[in-house]
């Protein structure tokens, strides 16, 4: 088991390329179930969720051939095989086996889904639709015993705008006979990307990226070539990082467009941002003033970017407020800054943070990928050395972070941690 250690204070500059997309590619991967033939994405990020999704296909008799950054699935052998335990709780995105099995075998048995930690994450609207579509739904010890002798369109309005159900109802819906009509869909790139990627395998598909989305059934889908997005929560976190100790930073293989609500927010903090097709360029070159974010369903304020954006406060001139309103409870990350000095209150569903402060180095657990991501914000802007525990969460979803943050100039290193150093994070 491994530590992080930053020695914060060292100027962020240079330039650093994005990887593709986490949230795209844990959909992806088993949307290649669907198909009849290979199916190869090129782009993918090296994280431990894309590994842990490569084994769960071969699990079901998939073979999964890595190339560096591209994979090609063949779904060819593939059987229903039940995934009741094991590496499906290690991550959330396990929970599109249910809909693209269910799409394929008009059967699945998944255990419910792992993931980070974030409040309560029901997944009531993903199995509204599979139920619509004409799936009988159980849960048994744990695991969803997903079961149809056909699946047909159907119209399903999402009471609460959900990725993952947007993405579930699509993976179940590609084959079923008729029309499928998902109302009050999210609007996320990444449902996008998974749709371009569905259509490129012969799937039927309008209305992508509006609240609206119509897919009519067809009988089979095949194999094809993808390329994923750029990681939008990637490069916001790169973006924040050189907004706190960046003095010129460049952003590559990034869509400007997927960051609006970021880049205004920065800009309103009076960082300098230009955009160009797929860079951003980011200097921090007067004092940072405070603003009020809320999260919100895209194109609003990213939920994962608001543990690393609390860092950032940290350095504004005043208090600034953070409201959570996809994820109240998403505060796992401020016991831990609060560790290293930062001055932050919670009341009610808002999370005012004071600044600016001088953050102090402390050893301190990443409880979420996110967390994770604030923690190593507030390790770059700290005074000493910083040790950051909880990697499992970080290593899900950011692809070689120590060399990205290193080539851009900080003081990041990884160490192994001494068996008394593991006892003593466990009881933290
Ligand atoms: C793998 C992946 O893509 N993860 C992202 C995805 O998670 P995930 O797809 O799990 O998040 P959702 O968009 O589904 O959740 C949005 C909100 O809807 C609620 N909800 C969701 C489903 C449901 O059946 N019932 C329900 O009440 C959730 O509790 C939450 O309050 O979107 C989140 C919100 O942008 C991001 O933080 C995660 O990084
Ligand atoms: C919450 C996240 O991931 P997951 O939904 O995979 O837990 C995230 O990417 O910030």
């Amino acid at each position: 088991m491994q530590k992080l250690l930053i020695e914060g204070g060292h100027d962020l500059n240079g330039q650093v390329r994005i990887s593709g997309a986490k949230n795209s590619a844990v959909a992806l991967l088993p949307a290649a179930i669907l198909a009849d033939s290979a199916v190869t994405i090129e782009g993918l990020p090296e994280i431990s969720d894309v590994d842990t999704l490569g084994d769960l296909l071969e699990e079901i008799g998939g073979s999964v051939y890595r190339d560096g950054q591209d994979i090609t699935i063949h779904p060819e052998k593939m059987m229903a095989m039940p995934l009741p335990n094991g590496k499906v709780k290690k991550l959330r995105a396990s929970y599109y086996f249910m809909g693209a099995m269910l799409g394929k075998f008009n059967k699945a048995v998944i255990g419910l889904p792992g993931g980070c930690f974030l409040g309560p994450r029901p997944i009531d609207q993903h199995i509204k639709g599979f139920e619509a579509l004409g799936a009988e739904v159980t849960n048994e010890q744990g695991a969803i015993y997903l079961r149809a002798n056909e699946l047909r369109g159907a119209r399903i309005y999402l009471d609460v705008v959900s990725v993952g159900a947007t993405i579930n109802i699509m993976l179940a819906a590609v084959k079923a006979k008729g029309r499928t009509t998902i109302e009050n869909a999210a609007k996320e790139p990444e449902i996008i990307d998974v749709a371009t990627l569905l259509t490129n395998m012969g799937a039927k598909i309008k209305g992508v990226g509006t609240d609206v989305i119509r897919i009519d059934g067809v009988p089979s889908l095949h194999g094809c070539r993808h390329t994923i997005i750029p990681d939008r929560i990637e490069a916001g976190t790169y973006a924040i990082a050189a907004a706190a100790k960046g003095k010129e930073v460049v952003i590559d293989n990034v869509i400007p467009q997927h960051l609006e609500s970021l880049i205004a927010k920065l800009r309103e903090m009076n960082v300098t941002i230009e955009e160009s097709d797929e860079q951003l360029y980011i200097a921090r070159n007067r004092p940072l003033k405070s603003v009020d974010i809320k999260t919100l369903v895209y194109p609003g304020f990213p939920t994962d970017l608001q543990q690393p954006f609390t860092s950032l406060l940290t350095q504004a001139n005043h208090s600034g407020v953070i409201t959570d309103t996809i994820y109240s409870a998403r505060l796992k990350h401020i016991d831990e800054l609060r560790r290293m000095n930062a001055v932050i209150k919670v009341e009610g569903g808002s999370v005012i943070v004071s600044g600016p402060v001088q953050l102090e180095g402390a050893k301190v657990k990443a409880s979420d990928l996110r967390a994770g991501a604030s923690l190593i914000i507030a390790g770059l802007l700290a005074d000493g050395i910083t040790e950051i525990t909880g990697l499992d969460h970080i290593d899900r979803g950011y692809e070689r972070l120590t060399e990205k943050l290193s080539s851009l100039g900080a003081n990041i290193w990884r160490e192994e941690m001494t068996d008394v150093e593991i006892m003593q994070d466990q009881n933290m």
